[in-house]
């Protein structure tokens, strides 16, 4: 099986390319190319293959994605699907690109949260129209240090953005965030954040199907707009372990800026898998 691998400020993903939807990508292949011993290594997947070929029925909410020539099918790290992935996305036209599966410099990715729109920047940089946040209200998440509460975000997967008021890093997310279900029947990223200068948020996330990462692009995305007061534009930097992304907010939504890079290609016996 022919393979790529991927990261966004350090999100790391293991890219398969499937073009013809031919391959039978079980949750337990999944979890075993994203071991970090035993397999690949990686916080998730991201299969390439074209949406006319993707064999899955869409919801209605992301009929927009039939526009789009290729899908970005997301995989957590434990094999279950997941809506979007803001840095995944970035990834993926990276490697649309270099693999010559694209041209241009701006093109939409199909996800299950419907079409992204991409542009490739003169730096390198990708950024990706994320659509607009979805502000549902408040909630809470029992961590192993105690209780963050925050502001529940749509951002075509489920969020819960938390401010806090301590250095992000002395936080522990070493335990998955226990969440009310009747806020989340889809559980959630958690984001746990802090202004620490004007436009400038430093956060760090446990990430739904996967565990603490070093970065998270909704989720960037998600504290970008719990920070920012309602009916307003902003522009924020965020800082994650794994580097910084720039949101743009403004009436149409946001926009996630960012790096994208491919750092390997190979094939991997699946024989040996897990
Ligand atoms: N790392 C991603 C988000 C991946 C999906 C997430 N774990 C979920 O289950 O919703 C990003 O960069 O957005």
């Amino acid at each position: 099986m022919r393979f790529a691998k991927g990261h966004g400020t350090e999100n790391d993903f293991v890219i398969l390319p499937d073009p013809d939807g031919s391959l039978d990508l079980t949750p337990a292949m999944v979890a075993a190319l994203c071991d970090r011993r035993a397999g690949i290594g990686g916080d998730g997947v991201l299969r390439v293959v074209r949406t006319r070929a993707l064999g899955e029925v869409l919801p209605e909410a992301a009929a927009s994605a039939a526009s789009c020539e290729w899908f970005m099918d997301y995989r957590n790290a434990d094999g279950s699907l997941a809506e979007m992935c803001g840095n995944g996305v970035r990834v993926f036209a990276r490697y649309l690109i270099a693999s010559g599966l694209s041209e241009g410099t701006a093109f939409g990715v199909g996800t299950r949260a419907g079409a992204r729109h991409v542009a490739i920047e003169a730096d390198g940089d990708v950024t990706v129209d994320m659509g607009r946040p979805e502000i549902l209200g408040k909630g809470s998440a029992a961590l192993a240090d105690g209780t963050v509460h925050g502001t529940r975000v749509s951002v075509g997967n489920p969020h819960l953005a938390c401010p806090v008021d301590r250095p992000v890093a002395e936080i522990d997310l070493t335990a998955r965030p226990v969440l009310d279900p009747a806020d989340f029947p889809e559980g959630a990223n958690v984001e746990v954040f802090a202004e620490t200068a004007p436009g400038v948020l430093e956060m760090r996330v446990y990430e739904r199907g996967s565990a603490e990462t070093r970065s998270c692009g909704t989720g960037i995305v998600a504290a970008a707009a719990a920070a920012t007061p309602p009916g307003e534009g902003a522009t924020w930097r965020v800082r994650v372990p794994g580097g910084e992304c720039i949101v743009y907010l403004d009436a149409d939504g946001a926009r996630l800026r960012g790096p994208a890079v491919i750092l390997a290609e190979g094939e991997v016996d699946e024989a040996r898998l897990g």
